[in-house]
């Protein structure tokens, strides 16, 4: 079984405004709220592609018993009930382009983190886990060392979506996927990425250090995958932008809901988080994946090598 990880889950307010500014009132219209938060927003779309998983997370408060309730409706969920209210992030989307506002979260106590250490030891079907998203405030980098040490114990796989520069240490614990985009890899490896000739060496240098497979995406620009033998770049699916929150998880997820069972299959599988990914970019939130089949027949997927 897919167990995914929110360390710091999200009600999404997705709203229009006009303008923003200062010394103003910002009226905003057309609210969308969804439950969220990166591991929730990967297990909704597995769940899309008929790929089960476990959604695991830390809750708490009004938007937590939200989050749960509403998420209950399409995945089983195995909450750690936290004291503190799980965070609202706030999504604007004016005519010059999206302001983004999350915030830093609930604090989850040392107690919590722990509880949720013996939930993840206690499962006995446990074959992957995704880790996704911020940490929580009062969570100590090195809790993803704990997450990661637990996986290993029980023979499972972790992936990781995270933009934590601990991530740099983390692939010498061989993570099975990573999904960077091109900014992360260059603060939290240190390198450049400015070119093909930059990313191809980027890729082999974070491969080097340990990570399995790489899935590096460029919003607009696409993405390029690498298992460490070779490399494929697939192009962005050509779409109106409203939102881009939540673009890279579905990426993410629906390239493993296919990706996952069939490892040799790389570009079947990058069509499909290329389209998935864009389709999520035109709606507030995930959306309902309805052009996903018509925007996959534009997106194309070279083998480099
Ligand atoms: O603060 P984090 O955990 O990095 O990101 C949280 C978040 O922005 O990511 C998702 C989109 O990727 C949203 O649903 C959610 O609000």
């Amino acid at each position: 079984m897919i167990y995914t990880l929110t360390t710091n889950p999200a009600v999404d307010m997705n709203v229009n405004a006009d303008t923003l500014t200062t010394k103003k009132v910002n009226r905003t219209r057309d609210a969308v709220y969804t439950p969220n938060g990166k591991g929730l927003n990967v297990s909704f779309t597995l769940g899309h592609y008929g790929v089960e998983s476990v959604i695991l997370g830390f809750f708490g408060g009004f938007s937590g018993d939200y989050i749960v309730r509403e998420a209950e409706k399409r995945c089983p969920v195995r909450p750690v009930l936290i004291d503190g209210i799980t965070r609202v992030n706030i999504f604007v989307t004016t005519p010059e382009g999206e302001y983004k506002f999350p915030n830093a979260g609930a604090p989850v106590s040392r107690e919590k983190q722990l509880e949720m250490l013996e939930l993840l030891r206690g499962l006995d079907d446990l074959e992957c886990l995704v880790v996704s998203g911020s940490l929580s405030p009062e969570m100590d980098a090195s809790y993803y060392d704990e997450l990661i040490d637990v996986c290993q114990e029980k023979g499972a796989e972790f992936v990781l979506d995270i933009s934590h520069p601990h991530l740099a240490d983390l692939v010498e614990r061989h993570p099975l996927l990573i999904k960077p985009n091109d900014e992360e890899v260059a603060e939290i490896f240190g390198v450049d990425v400015a070119d093909e000739g930059d990313i191809l060496s980027a890729l082999a240098h974070i491969h080097e250090r340990g990570a399995k497979n790489i899935l590096l995406t460029l919003g607009g620009e696409g993405a390029y995958f690498s298992n460490g033998e070779h490399v494929w770049r697939a192009s962005a699916a050509k779409v109106k932008v409203l939102s881009t929150a939540c673009a890279g998880d579905a990426t993410l997820a629906s390239f493993l809901s296919a990706w996952l069972g069939a490892r040799d299959e790389v570009e079947p599988a990058l069509v499909r988080a290329m389209a998935t990914g864009g389709n999520v970019a035109m709606c507030a939130g995930l959306g309902d994946f309805a052009l996903v089949d018509e925007i996959a027949r534009s997106i194309e997927v070279t083998q480099l090598s």
